[in-house]
């Protein structure tokens, strides 16, 4: 059943006189738990899709849907949870206090009580930090940070995970590994996850859906189904059919350059 419905969806920009279409009508439908990722040069409009859905954005022209909800309505429920290329944590926080922040924050909307919650050290414990539980936060690595921030928004209620490049700002190893976590505490909760990414690896392993988008104004090239078997481990970049995936999604990016 479709959970986000995005319809003819067109979004401008207007600064100082001047108008960017940032988004030309756009038409996607996932169901709940999916993984998608998009996929598009620099400047298609991926983020301001993702603060769309997310309801930070309004929109100039068409609809969202997300389970019958507006993206207000749905974010007034507290329905996302964001998790942005720094991940926004209190510094002189241990990461266990920071695990706490949406339970600070979100008084109404999920109605999850502190504790119903799942327990954030198990979480911390799925991406790795089972050890640094009591540390500061400005004591981590920025790689251990987004860590805390990817295990604070599984844990946190919310259906929807909005995940806007979060590993841009890591290095390559890092990054690796943190895609194998992700997978990971994923596969437990299935939650739905709109993923931003420049990197066509990332897409294949993590997704169900890739949706390709062309140059601004950003619109839909193709939307690519990952048929790949969950779980999903590392020995799958062995497998032919990943390859095969990742030159399909290169071929649709090229098109758009010619
Ligand atoms: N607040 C804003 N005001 C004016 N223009 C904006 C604003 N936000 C984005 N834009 C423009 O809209 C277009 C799409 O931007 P957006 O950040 O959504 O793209 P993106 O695909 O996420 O880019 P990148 O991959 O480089 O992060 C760009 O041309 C950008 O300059």
């Amino acid at each position: 059943m479709t959970y986000i419905k995005i319809q003819q969806v067109s979004k401008f920009y207007k600064r100082r006189g001047q108008v960017t279409e940032a988004l030309r009508d756009i038409n996607l439908e996932f169901e709940q738990g999916t993984f998608v990722s998009l996929i598009g040069p620099s400047g298609c409009g991926k983020s301001t899709l993702l603060r769309i859905v997310g309801g930070l954005t309004d929109i100039d022209q068409g609809e969202v849907a997300i389970g019958g909800l507006s993206p207000l309505g749905a974010q007034k429920q507290k329905q996302f949870g964001f998790v942005p290329q720094s991940p926004a944590l209190f510094p002189w926080r241990t990461v266990l206090q920071n695990m706490n922040v949406p339970f600070e924050v979100n008084t109404k909307g999920t109605g999850m009580k502190l504790e119903q919650r799942e327990d954030p050290v198990e979480l911390l414990q799925s991406v790795g930090l089972g050890d640094f539980v009591h540390s500061y936060a400005k004591e981590l690595s920025g790689g251990m940070q987004q860590r805390v921030g990817i295990a604070r928004a599984f844990g946190s209620g919310a259906p929807i995970l909005l995940m806007d490049e979060p590993f841009s700002a890591l290095d390559e190893i890092t990054r690796e590994m943190i895609s194998y976590q992700l997978l990971d505490i994923w596969q437990s909760h299935q939650k739905t996850v709109l993923f931003v990414t420049h990197s066509l690896r990332e897409a294949v392993l993590l997704s169900d859906k890739v949706v390709v988008m062309s140059a601004r104004p950003g619109q839909v090239s193709k939307v690519i189904d990952i048929d790949l078997p969950r779980p999903r481990h590392a020995d799958i970049e062995d497998n032919e059919q990943f390859h095969h995936y990742i030159s399909e999604i290169r071929g649709y990016l090229r098109e758009k350059w010619k």
